[in-house]
Formats: C-alpha cells, sequence, structure tokens
C-alpha cells in the first residue's frame, strides 16, 4: 500500500464515524483532502451535511466537489471536525500546522464536540518534536517575537533554529495575514509546559501544538486502519 492509500484507508475509516445531519469541521492538508472526496461521493447519494473548511484551500475543494459549506459564524458549534496531523502521540497529543493552517484548525476543532485524527503510520511518535513545531505570529514585531520564542524554548532546555517559512520567492503568509516560524526542537519531552510558555508570547498568534484536542486517531498502515485513543 503507498502512502495515498494509506491516506484513502483513514479516511475511509473516518467517514464511518459521520452521520446524517451533522455539521463538521474539515482540515486540511493531503489526508484531510482525501476525506473531502470521499465525502463528496456521499453527499452526492444523498447525505446533508454542512461542513466548516479550516482553510481557503480546503474551501475550494469543497466548493469544486459539492461539499456544501458554512462560515464558523454562521455553524459556531460543531459536531465533529476530521483533520489529519504532521505528528501524533500517544496522548494524542498533536502536531499541526505543516500546511500552514493550524490557527483556523485549532480555532474549528475547538468549537466541535469531538475531533478525529487521521493519518498514517509515519505520522505516529514516542515523543513530539522530529516535525518542525510550526508557530503562527503577527508580522509585527517578528524579531521580538522569534527571541521570545528561542527563551521560552531555553527555559525548557529546547533549543534548535526558528526559520521564517517561505513560499516561492517570499514570505509564507496564512489565511489570516500572518507568519510562520518553524522551530527545529528535534523533541519536546514536555509539550504542555512548551504549549502554555508560547500562549503567554503576545506576538505568538497560535502554535501548533494540539493538546486534549483530539478524543480519536485513525491510523493508517500497510494492514489498514486502527484506532488510537488517548493513553492516560
Ligand atoms: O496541519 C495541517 C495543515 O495545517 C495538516 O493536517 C498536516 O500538515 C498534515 O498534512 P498531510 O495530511 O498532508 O500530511
Amino acid at each position: 500500500m503507498d502512502a495515498r492509500e494509506m491516506k484513502i484507508k483513514a479516511a475511509e475509516a473516518a467517514l464511518a464515524h459521520v452521520e446524517d445531519g451533522m455539521r463538521l469541521g474539515i482540515g486540511t492538508g493531503s489526508t484531510a483532502e482525501e476525506f473531502v472526496r470521499l465525502l463528496a461521493e456521499k453527499v452526492a447519494e444523498g447525505l446533508r451535511v454542512e461542513g466548516v473548511p479550516t482553510s481557503e484551500r480546503t474551501a475550494r475543494l469543497c466548493v469544486e466537489l459539492g461539499v456544501p459549506l458554512k462560515s464558523l459564524d454562521e455553524l459556531p458549534e460543531l459536531d465533529l471536525t476530521i483533520d489529519g496531523a504532521d505528528e501524533v502521540d500517544g496522548r494524542l497529543r498533536l502536531i499541526k500546522g505543516g500546511g500552514g493552517a493550524l490557527l483556523r484548525e485549532k480555532i474549528v476543532a475547538s468549537a466541535s464536540a469531538r475531533m478525529i485524527v487521521i493519518a498514517d503510520e509515519t505520522k505516529v511518535v514516542e515523543t513530539l518534536g522530529a516535525f518542525k513545531l510550526p508557530i503562527e505570529v503577527n508580522p509585527f514585531g517578528l524579531v521580538s517575537t522569534r527571541i521570545a520564542i528561542e527563551k521560552a524554548a531555553s527555559r525548557l532546555g529546547l533549543s534548535g533554529g526558528i526559520a521564517l517559512r517561505t513560499s516561492g520567492d517570499g514570505t509564507f503568509t496564512t489565511d489570516g495575514g500572518h507568519y510562520i516560524l518553524d522551530a527545529s526542537f528535534g523533541r519536546i519531552p514536555d509539550a504542555d509546559a512548551l504549549a502554555s510558555n508560547l500562549n503567554d508570547i503576545p506576538g505568538v498568534v497560535e502554535h501548533g501544538l494540539f493538546i486534549n484536542m483530539a478524543s480519536l486517531a485513525i491510523i493508517a498502515g500497510p494492514a489498514g486502519a486502527r484506532t488510537l485513543t488517548a493513553k492516560e
């Protein structure tokens, strides 16, 4: 089974959790897009759902495939969000934001009664941090904010490069008009403490640590899909 087939397997298993009439948060990234394609087939067959997309990119795909959309202001409380992840640990803590949609992804997941993560086996880790941690920042005061992040990380014994994300020949800009700093901490032994320290930095709009948000992860490997629930 190749990587795309694994993503489709995870997306198929997630679709089984979608019920008629649900208000859905719809994630961003290649795995979430496989979910959108399968969801669109069910919608064409008569399934009634309304989706809130977590990015302009996801919104475009939903419109193209006929998945009905609403804004989060129109549907402020959602039943279920299905989204991908860059890393998942045994407590279902996540690193997200590889696709740059972390802020809307976190807002939408927070507005949902449940969040299910869909991913392939390569995303499951013992300790978060091999994937560079995306940190969304306000462009104003970028250098000061980067220094504040370095100091906060250093207090937790973390170090590593913090790079401004680029795209093509310019700076990558999120749907919200912010920048992203990708932090190469390597290993984050205390993700909860790092999340709370980052939350305290004014220039940090949001970070890619999703803690206590996912209630289930559907992980696809060569042998098929399995589910992970948070270990105590
Ligand atoms: O957080 C995300 C986007 O901001 C994605 O969910 C994450 O990057 C995983 O993407 P993919 O399914 O393409 O591996």
